[in-house]
């Protein structure tokens, strides 16, 4: 019989530092079987650093844990895989060049007489990805795969391993809501078996779909754990942040600069091979054009053409213009800044310091006359960046890299407000950023728009879309299907035009 609602993990007086830094205080939590627990806390609150320590990866300076009764004590990650836990990373950790197959059994696969059988493992990564429902070909390069797919590459590679206890840390934050439904009802699925899930995410109303318990951390310390059927989103936000909070979206700013009728893009008949097909848009300054479309829609690709990222056709006026981009310098030098959806490959450089990532893309702005660097300037517009987007980091000498993820977002923005762009793009700003660091974002995103930005919005996330746009373009299959004022959407005709149903 399938065991359910006893407990299969506890972990007690958990304690990690890093340096001076106290990442966890005396941290506890007891995890059951068949059951979703979810683990909430602001950017930076320590969550992810716990489920470090729970595989293996971070040993803690001192608590204890237990599984099945027993004490556990990973020395390395591969201990805790043989003891059935088994963790899908924020950030993806595929190899690029090898198959999904081969990804989803890197470590652990089906050899005979050391030589890695490369048809069976295709033929069980193909049972696997069917018996999950996933829409993904087994014989795919990961690196021809969307970032969507690939984290359903990396759900399907944890499940591989059969583990009892299987921890999810923000796995739909590049997702679309088709492919969320199939990650929930794998979540369903295996609770039903007995299975624990450790749930990790910002989306409250996920949390509060799929939870059965949830515990809030804060600055790295245990606060409280409730049944989700005891409990208010509002109260859960209230003990994340410690404070109450009135409203997510910022109200329109009064316009600090003199509009004019002009369109400071126009974009005009833009294709690019196989991914955009005759795309037309205009934003005048101080608009802000949302973007909605499902995974795949060509959505990203405009943005990345625009950029000078992809070669593509057709025409982009900046200011009645004609400027062809070829590539991010020119962009960059016509005033247009780009924070991408995938941090790790093309936002960050994660070994520099955050001053060299804050100001990296501006340099012009931090040089002294004489053409040497301007540490003092730089230091300032990181410090102010730390104040503005509240980023948690001691210090800006910091390498990125030990920043949280969400703070790691923060710092991709605060990169290219240091540039002052008159033409913002942001593809899913907010992704794996919490509900307090959202009405920060958004803030400035208001702010920005006041005094003459233009902003383009990529999110995956409609409310967040119609929370900040003045008009919506919503695109499916490569081109566009829909503009209108936001005022004349709902989120049901949107996804009608999103699915082509319109
Ligand atoms: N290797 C490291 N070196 C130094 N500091 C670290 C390291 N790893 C984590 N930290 C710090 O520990 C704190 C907790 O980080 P952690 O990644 O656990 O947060 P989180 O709750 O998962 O946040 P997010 O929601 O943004 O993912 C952060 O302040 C982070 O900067």
């Amino acid at each position: 019989m399938v065991q359910k609602n006893n407990v299969i993990l506890t972990l007690n007086g958990i304690n990690k530092s890093f340096g001076a830094f106290k990442a966890l205080k005396d941290m506890r939590l007891t995890i059951m079987r068949g059951r979703v627990h979810t683990l909430l806390g602001e950017n930076g609150a320590g969550k992810s650093t716990l489920m470090k320590i729970l595989t293996g990866v971070y040993s803690a300076d001192s608590g204890e844990m237990s599984l099945n009764g027993e004490k556990y004590s990973p020395s390395f990650p591969q201990d805790a895989v043989a003891a059935g836990l088994s963790i899908v990373f924020q950030e993806l950790s595929l190899v690029n060049n090898l198959t999904v197959a081969q990804n989803i059994y890197a470590n652990h696969e089906p050899s005979r007489f050391g030589f890695i059988n490369d048809r069976k493992i295709e033929k069980q990564a193909t049972t696997l990805i069917r018996s999950l429902g996933l829409p993904i070909n087994a014989a795919t390069k990961v690196g021809d795969l969307s970032i969507a797919q690939r984290q359903l590459v990396e759900i399907a590679k944890a499940l591989s391993r059969n583990a009892d206890i299987v921890i999810l840390d923000e796995p739909t934050s590049s997702l679309s809501d088709s492919e969320a439904e199939i990650l929930f009802s794998i979540i369903e699925k295996l609770t039903t078996d007995g299975k624990a899930i450790i749930y990790i995410s910002h989306r409250m109303e996920e949390i509060m779909r799929l939870s059965d318990d949830i515990t809030i951390m804060r600055d790295g310390e245990y606060i409280q754990t409730l049944a989700k059927t005891e409990t208010t989103i509002d109260q859960l936000i209230a003990l994340m942040v410690g404070r109450r909070m009135d409203q997510i979206y910022p109200p329109k700013l009064s316009v600090k600069f003199i509009p004019t009728n002009e369109n400071i893009l126009e974009v005009s008949h833009l294709s690019v091979a196989g991914k955009v097909n005759d795309v037309n848009f205009q934003v005048k300054a101080g608009e802000i054009l949302g973007f909605f479309g499902l995974v795949g829609a060509g959505r990203s690709d405009v943005m990345k053409a625009l950029f000078g990222m992809l070669p593509h056709s057709g025409e982009i006026k900046l200011h009645n213009k004609s400027i062809p981009i070829k590539n991010a310098s020119i962009a960059i030098n016509h005033g247009i800044g780009f924070v991408t959806e995938n941090r790790k490959e093309e936002g960050l450089v994660l070994l520099a310091s955050l001053r060299h990532n804050i100001t990296m893309a501006a340099l012009p702005h931090f040089t002294t006359t004489g053409g040497l660097m301007n540490m003092s300037k730089e230091k300032k517009q990181t410090d102010k960046a730390i104040e503005q987007l509240a980023i948690r980091a001691y210090s800006g000498e910091i390498a990125a890299n030990t920043l949280s993820g969400g703070n790691q977002q923060k710092v991709v923005l605060a990169k290219w407000l240091a540039t002052k762009p008159k033409i913002l793009i942001l593809d899913e700003p907010t992704r794996g950023v919490d509900v307090g660091a959202k009405f920060e974002i958004y803030s400035i995103i208001r702010e920005l728009s006041a005094n003459g930005t233009a902003i383009l919005l990529v999110s995956s996330e409609l409310p967040e879309l119609l929370g900040l746009s003045d008009r919506i373009i919503v695109m499916a299959g490569k081109s566009i299907q829909a503009t209108a004022n936001t005022t004349e959407l709902n989120p049901q005709r949107i996804m009608a035009a999103a699915t082509r149903q319109l």
